[in-house]
């Protein structure tokens, strides 16, 4: 292979919901197209992020207990990881992993769980509550639909300089109230899809991949990844 990205799977031990490492193995998928590899370090609990050695992070979903005991690590790793964001860094940040990036998750038995503020958005609680099923939204900057499954108690509030990945067009979103889904800050992804979201969405995923590999080799071509060939309407959405 031509090309390497290292990527991190941040805690990807603890927090993986539906297995969200599905996620790297899509870009890695794609990357084949354009002659690069991805290799995968795991960071987790008393590890060093080192911002310097990663192309890319994921980080997946998880309960509210997992998200307590990380979020008690993460602050060790929070400098470094809002150094590699606010350098553009690309990262990919998955409903548990989403809401950490952000300042808190007030946890389903109204717990409050630090993030590490690197992202301005915060998360509430609902009562007795879960958004579950799924999800449809469409990206205005692409014109792009893409569709998830999302499962949250978490509602999320998007603050200063963020942008939603999307527009709801069916499910709940970000916190069911103002029609937004994820988050796009700098290069980082935030979204509620599970699914894993980069399997099912290929312009996406090429899209993410593509910010990558330009980010680390600037003057190679990788216009390969321009073309889609996922068919929009093979993703049926089925109503709950
Ligand atoms: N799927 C998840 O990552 C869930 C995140 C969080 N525990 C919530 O319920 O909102």
């Amino acid at each position: 292979m031509t090309y390497t990205l290292h990527a991190a799977h941040l805690y990807g031990d603890l927090m993986n919901t539906y297995g969200d490492i599905g996620n790297i193995l899509a870009m890695g998928y794609y990357a084949k197209a354009v002659d690069a590899k991805i290799d995968v370090d795991l960071v987790s609990l008393g590890d060093t992020f080192d911002p310097n050695k990663y192309d890319f992070v994921l980080f997946g979903g998880g309960q509210d207990y997992e998200q307590t005991i990380v979020s008690k690590d993460i602050q060790a790793k929070k400098a470094a990881l809002t150094d590699y964001i606010e350098d553009g860094g690309p990262m990919l940040a998955i409903c548990g992993g989403y809401q950490m990036i952000g300042h808190y998750y007030i946890g389903a038995q109204g717990e409050k769980i630090p993030g590490i503020g690197a992202l301005d958005h915060y998360t509430l609680s609902q009562d007795n509550n879960r958004f579950i099923g799924n999800i449809t939204i469409k990206n205005d900057e692409t014109n792009q639909t893409y569709y998830g499954f999302e499962n949250h108690n978490g509602t999320t509030f998007l603050g200063k300089g963020e942008r939603p990945l999307g527009k709801v067009l069916q499910g709940h979103g970000n916190n069911g109230k103002d029609g937004t889904e994820g988050v796009i800050y700098k290069n980082t992804f935030g979204s509620y899809f599970h699914g894993p979201i980069l399997a099912r969405n290929e312009a996406l995923a090429k899209r993410i991949l593509k910010l990558a590999l330009k980010r680390k080799y600037p003057d190679a071509d990788f216009s390969a990844l321009d073309q889609l060939n996922e068919d929009l309407t093979k993703n049926v959405v089925i109503k709950p």
